[in-house]
């Protein structure tokens, strides 16, 4: 026994310095193999196409895989996609990696195969993994594994996704529905200068949206949701949009209706567009004449508050192509959405648009109240009490002024705090000198009650939040 021990130690030491590492590694593999092959096994192969088509579940395994082996392997591919976050790990070919499951343990190794001639004679080659198990495991490993690796691959997707921004404005050059851009917009909820009953009202119907999912179904209603934002400009409807968009997690569609031919091509951009997304169309006033189901545009001219007229090009989309667009067959072809529309002009919106089922819920965002106020306050200037904000308070229900008004006064006084209040105090009272110069004094002490005589809306506060509540229960009935 002893000489054998001594024997077997000289050959091992003798093949570790003289043999060359690729021979030594040529012998492990062959008694590797060799004693796999005395064990009972079964194995499932799983290739990278069929038939060229990409296969999902190839893809899942190189994630799941990813995220565990790399202690294991020696050799490791590291790689970073344009934009990605984060750096992704993969195994090389020819190894292989032990996993446990349940008690049981698996073999997972990467192959490099051939697989035939390419259309030009060339050989093309592709992966392919290969996982061997016990045969008693089979059925644990057919039915409960393989989909517990699609639902782990689809959680780390879901973690180190980078959200889109889609544009269809400028994809036409390229020959595809939606452009892609890397979306990290910086508003939230805590940064959104808004009446703070309407936030957390806002965040409330969020947050049960999604947590609906068997309601819908149980209900026969395709799991969306439609949002109208309207108010005068300036007063954060796209801050509200990007907050929400960053709550969810969900990318944007941000839909130009004037880059849009026909109703067939708003269809097709519909059916392009994933689950968890916004689709937003901003200033639906402005892209189209909706005011009749069937009537189509040609060559209008449009003009929006601020900005010059600009031409629009030939298009045939109707309000019936619209309507379709947001409630019709094809709208619940993917899964939870929120489709947004904002305008400055919600009087000029068809009825048939701002029903309930097509914009569930209206939201007034008017010009800056109290609340807003402090918000705004506390995220530019750092400053929570302060005597010129109870001066603010006085002033801000008698004149019009908008959160991006504020903002910027307080932008502009960056390093001197107490300043920037002072400046926005003073611009309210001059405002409001001007007005009363016209002699259009609004009502004492309600909060977002506006002057009459322009054109907007003159919804307060609660009459917003009734508003939606009452949009909620037609939706319900
Ligand atoms: N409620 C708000 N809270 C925080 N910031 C705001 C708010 N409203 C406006 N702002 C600031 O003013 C800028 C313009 O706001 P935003 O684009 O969201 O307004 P809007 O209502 O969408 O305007 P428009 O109708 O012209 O598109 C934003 O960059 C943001 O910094």
């Amino acid at each position: 026994m002893g000489s054998m021990i001594a024997t077997i130690m000289v050959i091992q030491t003798a093949v570790r310095n003289f043999l060359p590492p690729w021979l030594e590694r040529l012998i492990n593999d062959f008694f590797a193999k060799f004693l796999t092959s005395l064990k009972p096994q079964h194995a499932i192969i799983i290739e990278e196409f069929d038939n060229g088509n990409c296969n999902d579940l190839y893809d899942a395994i190189h994630l799941y895989l990813s995220s565990k082996c790399i202690s294991s392997p020696k050799v490791l591919k590291f790689f970073k996609h344009k934009n990605a976050p984060n750096v992704t790990k993969k195994m090389n070919s020819d190894q292989s990696f032990e996993d446990t499951f349940k008690g049981a343990k698996v073999e997972w190794s990467l192959k490099q195969v051939t697989s035939g001639k390419g259309s030009r004679g060339q050989e093309s080659t592709q992966h392919c993994f290969k996982l061997s198990f016990h045969p008693s495991n089979k059925n644990m490993i057919h039915d409960e594994y393989i989909p517990h690796i699609m639902e782990a691959s689809e959680e780390i997707l879901c973690k180190n996704r980078q959200r889109k921004l889609y544009t269809n404005s400028l994809s036409d050059h390229l020959g595809r529905s939606w452009l892609p851009i890397p979306f990290s917009h910086p508003s939230t909820f805590e940064t959104l200068a808004i009446n703070p009953v309407l936030k957390s009202e806002i965040q409330e119907d969020l947050k049960r949206f999604m947590d609906r999912k068997e309601f819908y179904n149980r209900v026969g209603r395709s799991w969306k949701r439609g949002y109208l934002l309207y108010g005068p400009p300036g007063t954060g409807k796209t801050s509200l949009i990007a907050a929400i968009a960053n709550f969810l997690e969900f990318d944007i569609y941000d839909l130009e209706l004037t880059a849009v031919h026909s109703n067939s091509q708003l269809k097709n951009l519909l059916i392009n567009t994933s689950s968890k997304s916004v689709i937003v169309v901003e200033d639906i006033d402005c892209s189209l004449d909706l005011s009749g189901r069937t009537k189509q545009v040609v060559n209008r001219e449009v003009r929006r508050e601020g900005d010059p007229p600009k031409k629009i090009s030939l298009s045939t989309v109707s309000l019936s192509g619209v309507l379709n667009f947001v409630d019709g067959l094809w709208s619940c072809c993917a899964g939870e959405r929120l489709m947004i529309f904002t305008t400055n002009h919600k009087e000029k919106l068809d009825p048939a648009l701002l029903r309930a089922g097509r914009m569930d819920k209206h939201i007034n965002l008017s010009y800056c109240e109290i609340g807003a106020f402090k918000i705004l306050a506390k995220n530019y200037l750092d400053i929570e009490e302060h005597q010129m904000i109870k001066e603010a308070e006085e002033v801000l229900p008698l004149v019009k002024i908008t959160p991006a008004d504020i903002a910027e006064i307080f932008l502009s006084c960056e390093d001197n705090e107490e300043m920037g209040l002072v400046n926005v105090v003073e611009e309210m009272k001059s405002r409001l000198s001007k007005m009363e110069e016209k002699e259009i004094v609004p009502e004492l002490g309600s909060p977002q009650s506006l002057p009459v005589g322009d054109d907007e809306e003159t919804l307060d506060s609660d009459e917003t939040l009734q508003e939606s509540s009452s949009c909620e229960q037609e939706e319900w009935a």
